[in-house]
C-alpha cells in the first residue's frame, strides 16, 4: 500500500492538472488551509479548556477562556468556508476527470487489435476496466482529498497530545493500528471476491442484455426461452450471490477482530492516562485537554485509515484501469494518437477520394491531411495488384487454424469470388485480407508493400468492407450511409445519394419519414426501424459511399428479395468496372460468383482450388459439384 499509494496520488493528481490545473489548485489549496483551520481549532479548543479548568471563581475563568472561544468560532467559519470552496473545485474537477478517463479508455477499445476482442482472458481485463476502473478514478480524487485533510487534523490533534504528554502519542498511535489492518483486509477481501467474479458478471449482463433488449424479444417470446432465460441468470445470480455474502461474513469477521483489538488499545490509552493523573504526572485541566485530544485525534485516525483504505480498494481498480490502457494501447499497431477521433471543428471525410478521382486541394473538405500520409495513401488507392501469400491463422484460443497457408491475388479491377461451404473460411481470408486481423505466417502485398508495414490507418481508409454481419447503427439513415462525414455539406449529400442509387437504398430512404434524417431505433422517440433487405441495402451503400479501391462484399444479397439481388451484383460489377475498383466478392450463389474474373475455392481453410468458372467446372472438383447442384434446383443449364 505504502508503495503503491504515492505513485496512483502522483498519476491522479497529473490526471487533475490535464483536466483542469486551476480547479486542482483551488482543491489542494484550500483543502489544506481547511485542514490548518481544523488545527488551529483544536488548538484554540484547548486553550477554552485550560482557561475553564483553572483555578478561580467561574465568571474570571469564563473571562479568561473568551479570546480563545473567538478564535473556535473564528477558525470554524474560516474553516467551513475553505471547505466550501474546495469542495465546490472539486465538484467540478470530478466530471472533468471522469472525461478524460473514459476517453483514453474508449480511444483504446476503437482503435486495438479485433483479434485481442476475441480473447476471454482480454474482455475480462476489458470489463474491469471500464466497469470498476473508469470510476474509481473520480472516486480516488474524493478519497486523495479526504487522505490530505484526514492527515493535517491527525497531525494537529496528535502535535497537541504531544506537547501534552509525550508518552500519550505511541499509545494513540497504537489504537489505529487495528482500525488500519481490519480496514485493508476488508478491502482486500472484496477485491479478490470482486476479481473472482468478473467473467460470471460478464456473463450476467450478456443475459441482462437478451432479457431486456428489443432485438431479441421477439424470438424470447416465440421460442418460449423465458424460463431458460430466467434459470440461466438465476444461476448466475445464486453464484455471486453467495460469493458476496461469503465476503459480508469475512468482512465482518475481521471487523469485529480489529473493533476489539482497538477497543483493548484505547482501554489501555485511557487507564495509563488515569494512572498519571493517580501520580500526579499530569494536572486534572492537562488531562481534560487531552481526552478531547484523544477524542479528536481518533475521530480524525479512523477518517484518515478509511480514506486510506477506499484509496487503496479504488486504486486496485484504477490499477486495473491503467494497466488495460496502457496494454491496449501497446498493442495498437500505430500511434494511438493518430487513431484519436476527429474534433468538429477539424473532422475531414473519413473517406478518401480513389484513384480517379482528382486530387483535392489542401483545405477541401474531401481532403486528407498531412503530404506524406497523402503520398502513402495515393500509392495505396493507386494499387495495381493485392497479393496474399501462404496466410496461415488461428484465432485467440481456437485449438485449429481458420485459415491453412492461402495464397490469393486480386488484381486491380477485377471481381474476386470466394466460395466455399460454411466456415471454410471465406470471411476470416476477407478480414485479414482488410487488416483487420494479423496473419500468424504469410505476407500481404499491396503491390510490392508488405500492408503490416504500412499505417493501418491509411491502408484500411483504401478498403471499403460489405461486412455479412453489418452494424445496425442506431443514427440517422444518412449518418449509416455517411458514417459521420458532414452530411449538410452539398457534395457529401450528393455523394450519399449517390451511394445509396447504387444500392438500391434510395427507395428505402424515400420511404422514411424524414429521409436520410429519419433515426433508425425505435429505442428513441419517432425513432423507425427497416426490414433486414433494407438494413441491407444501407450497408451496401455504405461500402460503396466509401469509394475505396478495394471493396469487400460478404454476402452482400443475403436479406435482398431476388429483384434486388440481381440490381446489386450488376452494380458490384459496374464499380469494378466503370470505376477500375477491385471487388473481393463471398457469395454461395454460385451463379453470380460465375461471373468473376477468379474464383477461389475453400475448404477447412485451405485453398482447394481456383480459376474461371469455366476452369473450375472442367476439373469438376467442389465447385463443379456445388454449382450443378444449385443449377439443378433451378433448372439452370450448367
Ligand atoms: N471470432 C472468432 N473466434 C474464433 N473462431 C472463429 C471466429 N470467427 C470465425 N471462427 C471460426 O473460424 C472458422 C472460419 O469461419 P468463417 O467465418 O471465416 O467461415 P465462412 O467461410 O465465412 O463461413 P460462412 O459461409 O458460414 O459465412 C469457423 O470454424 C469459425 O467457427
Amino acid at each position: 500500500m505504502a508503495r503503491r499509494l504515492p505513485r496512483l496520488i502522483g498519476r491522479l493528481i497529473r490526471l487533475g492538472w490535464r483536466a483542469n490545473p486551476r480547479d486542482l489548485l483551488i482543491t489542494i489549496v484550500f483543502n489544506l488551509v481547511s485542514g490548518v483551520f481544523t488545527a488551529f481549532g483544536l488548538l484554540a479548543t484547548t486553550k477554552v479548556l485550560t482557561a475553564l479548568f483553572a483555578a478561580g471563581p467561574t465568571p474570571e475563568r469564563v473571562r479568561g477562556a473568551a479570546p480563545a472561544l473567538f478564535m473556535v468560532g473564528a477558525a470554524i467559519a474560516l474553516r467551513a468556508s475553505c471547505t466550501l470552496i474546495a469542495q465546490w473545485a472539486q465538484m467540478r474537477l470530478r466530471p472533468q476527470i471522469q472525461r478524460l478517463v473514459e476517453l483514453r479508455l474508449y480511444e483504446a477499445t476503437t482503435a486495438i487489435d479485433l483479434a485481442a476482442l476475441d480473447d476471454s482472458d482480454h474482455q475480462d481485463a476489458l470489463q474491469r476496466a471500464r466497469i470498476r476502473g473508469v470510476e474509481s478514478a473520480s472516486e480516488m480524487t474524493d478519497d486523495a482529498v479526504d487522505i490530505g485533510t484526514a492527515g493535517i487534523s491527525v497531525a494537529a490533534a496528535a502535535g497537541t497530545l504531544g506537547v501534552l504528554h509525550p508518552a500519550l502519542l505511541p499509545l494513540l498511535l497504537l489504537t489505529a493500528v487495528p482500525e488500519a489492518w481490519a480496514a485493508i483486509r476488508s478491502a482486500r477481501i472484496c477485491y479478490i471476491a470482486q476479481m473472482s467474479l468478473v467473467e460470471v458478471r460478464r456473463r450476467s449482463w450478456i443475459m441482462a442484455e437478451l432479457m431486456t433488449e428489443r432485438r431479441q424479444a421477439a424470438e424470447i417470446r416465440s421460442f418460449t426461452m423465458r424460463p431458460f432465460l430466467l434459470r440461466r441468470y438465476g444461476q448466475l445470480a445464486d453464484h455471486i450471490r453467495e460469493v458476496m455474502l461469503d465476503v459480508a461474513r469475512r468482512r465482518t469477521g475481521t471487523q469485529l477482530l480489529g473493533d476489539v483489538l482497538r477497543g483493548v488499545a484505547t482501554v489501555t490509552l485511557y487507564v495509563v492516562l488515569g494512572l498519571m493523573l493517580w501520580g500526579a504526572v499530569m494536572p486534572l485541566a492537562v488531562a481534560g485537554t487531552a481526552v478531547l485530544a484523544i477524542r479528536t485525534s481518533q475521530a480524525s485516525l479512523l477518517t484518515l485509515v478509511h480514506a486510506l483504505n477506499r484509496c487503496y480498494e479504488h486504486g486496485l481498480y484504477f490499477q486495473d484501469y491503467i494497466d488495460y490502457c496502457a496494454m491496449a494501447e501497446q498493442s495498437v499497431a500505430v500511434d494511438p494518437a493518430s487513431l484519436k477521433p476527429a474534433t468538429t471543428a477539424n473532422a475531414t471525410p473519413r473517406t478518401p477520394l480513389a484513384a480517379d478521382e482528382p486530387a483535392p486541394a489542401t483545405g477541401d473538405p474531401l481532403g486528407n491531411a498531412g503530404s506524406h500520409n497523402e503520398l502513402h495513401l495515393n500509392a495505396l488507392l493507386r494499387f495495381r495488384q493485392i497479393t496474399a501469400t501462404g496466410i496461415t491463422f488461428t484465432y485467440p484460443g481456437a485449438d485449429a487454424p481458420a485459415l491453412r497457408d492461402v495464397s490469393v491475388r486480386l488484381g486491380r479491377g477485377e471481381v474476386v469470388a470466394l466460395v466455399g461451404e460454411n466456415g471454410s473460411g471465406k470471411t476470416t481470408l476477407a478480414k485479414v485480407l482488410a487488416a483487420l486481423y494479423r496473419p500468424d505466417k504469410g505476407d500481404i502485398h499491396w503491390d510490392d508493400q508488405n500492408a503490416w508495414d504500412l499505417d493501418l490507418h491509411l491502408l484500411r481508409q483504401a478498403v471499403a468492407v460489405i461486412a455479412q454481419d453489418h452494424t445496425r447503427w442506431p443514427m440517422s439513415a444518412g449518418d449509416n450511409i455517411a458514417m459521420g462525414d458532414d452530411l449538410t455539406d452539398a457534395r457529401i449529400q450528393a455523394r450519399t445519394d449517390a451511394a445509396a442509387a447504387a444500392a438500391g437504398a434510395d427507395e428505402v430512404l424515400a420511404g422514411l419519414p424524414h429521409g436520410t434524417q429519419t433515426l433508425l431505433d425505435r429505442r428513441f422517440a419517432d425513432g423507425v426501424d427497416l426490414s433486414g433487405g433494407q438494413w441491407q441495402r444501407l450497408a451496401a451503400a455504405r461500402g460503396f459511399y466509401r469509394n475505396a479501391p478495394l471493396l469487400i462484399c460478404d454476402e452482400p444479397t443475403a436479406a435482398l428479395d431476388a429483384k434486388a439481388e440481381h440490381r446489386m451484383f450488376e452494380q458490384i460489377r459496374t464499380h469494378a468496372r466503370e470505376h477500375r475498383r477491385t471487388v473481393l466478392l463471398i457469395t454461395h450463389r454460385l451463379s453470380n460468383a460465375r461471373l468473376a474474373d477468379q474464383i477461389y475455392v475453400l475448404a477447412n481453410g485451405s485453398l482447394i482450388d481456383h480459376g474461371t468458372h469455366q476452369d473450375l467446372m472442367n476439373r469438376h472438383g467442389l465447385y463443379a459439384d456445388l454449382y450443378t447442384l444449385q443449377a439443378s434446383a433451378f433448372g439452370q443449364p450448367t
